[in-house]
């Protein structure tokens, strides 16, 4: 463990907590965290009231009172004129976007996956370790400048060939700290840097000129926005970045996700906020669902069946969609489709077969809705979402002309979800805690995204599985067969369910699992449940003991 002040003046000092490995220092240096830092200062504390802010809207009045088209913001929707940025170099045609990691073979890969745009996930997809941050922009660094390749300890040779994909980046939300990293406060006290300002400010700081020099530029995905004036922080914070960096005023382009239940309310006014620096919306499907859990937390009559039963055909989630294509299309904004979860096996020809005709199909729906491209989570799902793609738009790059007119969504199609059918099973429950406990052990370790049931698993789709079964348990559901989930039955669940993983695991599997067993408990067998697991699984397991006890690690608030 090494801390050493750096920073040079006028930017203000960071303090790095975390341990410095070999050319950690190429990213660490001393003008690339003052650049971090200035940043931190300038925006910390805006970040901190919007945290705030997000807190008051759940806690006040009766649930979902909160969500509405805003009337104070009526002028943004009603006024045709506006409309946002042209799309920039490298983002005309993004008919299939890889996502995925950025350890150094997953980049390899998806730069070699003929994909039209890959985004780089330091969310959903990364367990935030010290090591996954900062190793995840060295490889970026690699990447940008042709010196990724490497040899792996098997002696299998990763190259990446001659046409690679546009590269966006998707910085961890507004709600984590980066525990490692700490600006000093006028009053001498320590305080984590926002995770988001880390990985936005340490990729566009290294990598900015490059990436204008080879005729693209620095992109990001924007996650888990509540709100338009979260979307007016990230602009200002463009802003002010570019500004700092001497770029032009507009290069930076960012795609926002609409994954929360409050954003797709201000999807409109979100786009308008980034307008100079927008590069679309995507449909976050997953943290979506999600979101609507949260919101709803309190209404027994919100209530969603197993959560393979709720898709996007599902009512609300169809209208998310629909309203999400119309609106980007009305301001010249690329709509981009979400994740379907099916990923192939190596070792399942079935299972590859399946998860090819399930991702054909969920790509053509969205390709028939106007989206203009799609995420893949893994690359042999590329030239299947290419094709169905190519369907719909042939020679064209996008479909940005086609309007949706006849599209109108009310706040009801958005809500209602007692049409989306389906039902509560108790095999459906044992799944949610069985993938919880996989996947967070998994996590504890520092993978963020793997496969379970030949179905991609990340930090929102695990999140759905941990909020439903608390859903289903505070409002002591019945399911399809007449078994009340009681808290009896949930920890029945899951003693068997850790009976079973932990006897196929070696020790340090059983110790990720005790953690992971922890991190559910913590976050789903409590009245008061955190807005976000890795909150607390990040302040308990990914953080040295003494930043916990310095009260520096994030501790599961908004
Ligand atoms: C809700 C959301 O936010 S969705 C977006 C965030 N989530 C993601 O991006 C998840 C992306 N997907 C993945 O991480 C992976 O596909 C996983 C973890 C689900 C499965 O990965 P694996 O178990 O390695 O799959 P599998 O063994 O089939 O991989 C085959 C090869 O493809 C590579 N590969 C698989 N997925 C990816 C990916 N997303 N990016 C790059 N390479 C990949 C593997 O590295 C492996 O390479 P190798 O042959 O050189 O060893
Ligand atoms: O980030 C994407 C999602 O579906 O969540
Ligand atoms: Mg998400």
């Amino acid at each position: 463990m090494t801390s050493s002040e750096t920073g040079t003046d006028p930017a203000p000092a960071l303090q790095v907590h975390g341990e410095l490995l070999p050319r950690f220092e190429e990213i660490l240096t001393p003008e690339a965290l003052g650049f971090v830092a200035t940043l931190a200062e300038r925006f910390g504390s805006r970040r901190d009231e919007l945290l705030q802010a997000r807190v008051d809207r759940y806690a006040a009045g009766r649930p979902g009172d909160h969500l509405a088209f805003r009337e104070d913001t009526a002028a943004v929707r009603d006024d045709p004129a506006w409309r946002v940025a042209p799309p920039a170099p490298g983002l005309e045609d993004r008919r299939a976007e890889m996502t995925g990691p950025t350890t150094r073979k997953m980049v390899v890969n998806a730069l070699n996956s003929g994909a039209r745009a890959w985004m780089a996930d330091f969310e959903d997809a990364t367990a935030p370790t010290w090591f996954n941050v900062v190793d995840g922009q060295l490889n970026l660094y690699d990447a940008i400048r042709g010196q990724v390749d490497f040899t792996d300890e098997r002696g299998k040779r990763y190259e990446v060939g001659a046409e690679t994909p546009t590269i966006m980046v998707r910085p961890r939300g507004w709600h984590l700290d980066e525990a490692h990293l700490t600006l000093r406060q006028a009053q001498g006290t320590e305080r984590a840097v926002p995770g988001s300002l880390v990985d936005f400010g340490l990729y566009l700081f290294h990598n900015a000129a490059a990436l204008i020099a080879k005729g693209a530029g620095p992109y990001f995905y924007l996650p888990k926005l509540e709100s338009h004036l979260e979307a007016r922080l990230w602009n200002d914070v463009f802003t002010a970045a570019q500004e700092l960096l001497g770029i032009p005023y507009g290069t930076i382009r960012a795609t926002c996700l609409i994954e929360t239940t409050p954003a797709a309310f201000e999807m409109e006014e979100i786009l308008y906020e980034l307008r100079d620096h927008s590069s679309g919306l995507n449909a976050g499907r997953w943290d979506y669902i999600f979101s609507m859990i949260k919101n709803f937390a309190e209404d027994a009559d919100h209530v969603l069946p197993d959560r393979s039963q709720v898709t996007m055909t599902s009512p609300f989630m169809a209208a998310y969609a629909d309203l999400l294509v119309k609106t980007c299309h009305a301001r010249g904004a690329h709509a981009i489709g979400g994740m379907a979860a099916f990923v192939p096996s190596r070792s399942n020809p079935d299972a590859t077969t399946a998860a090819l005709a399930k991702t054909t199909a969920d790509k053509s729906r969205e390709a028939g809705l106007g989206f203009d491209g799609s995420w893949v989570a893994h690359p042999a799902l590329v030239q299947t979402c290419l094709d169905a793609f190519v369907a719909v738009l042939g020679d064209r790059p996008n479909q940005l002309e086609r309007q949706r007119p006849g599209v109108s969504v009310t706040r009801k199609d958005l809500v209602d979800v007692s049409t989306t059918g389906g039902e509560v099973t108790v095999d459906g429950l044992r799944t949610n805690v069985r993938i919880s406990l996989e996947y967070l052990s998994a996590w504890v370790g520092g993978a963020g995204a793997v496969a379970i049931d030949n179905l991609m698993e990340d930090a929102a789709t695990v999140e759905i599985s941990r909020m439903q079964v608390w859903h289903w348990l505070h409002h002591r559901v019945r399911t399809a067969d007449g078994t009340v989930v009681t808290e009896e039955l949930v920890r029945r669940i899951l003693a068997e369910v850790v009976d079973t993983l932990a006897a196929d695991a070696d020790e340090p599997a059983r110790g990720r699992l005790d953690a992971a067993r922890e991190v559910f408990e913590q976050t789903c067998l409590v009245e008061e449940w955190p807005q976000f697991f890795t909150g607390y699984a990040y302040g308990h397991f990914l953080v040295e003991q003494s930043l916990i006890e310095q009260g520096l690690a994030e501790q599961g608030r908004a």
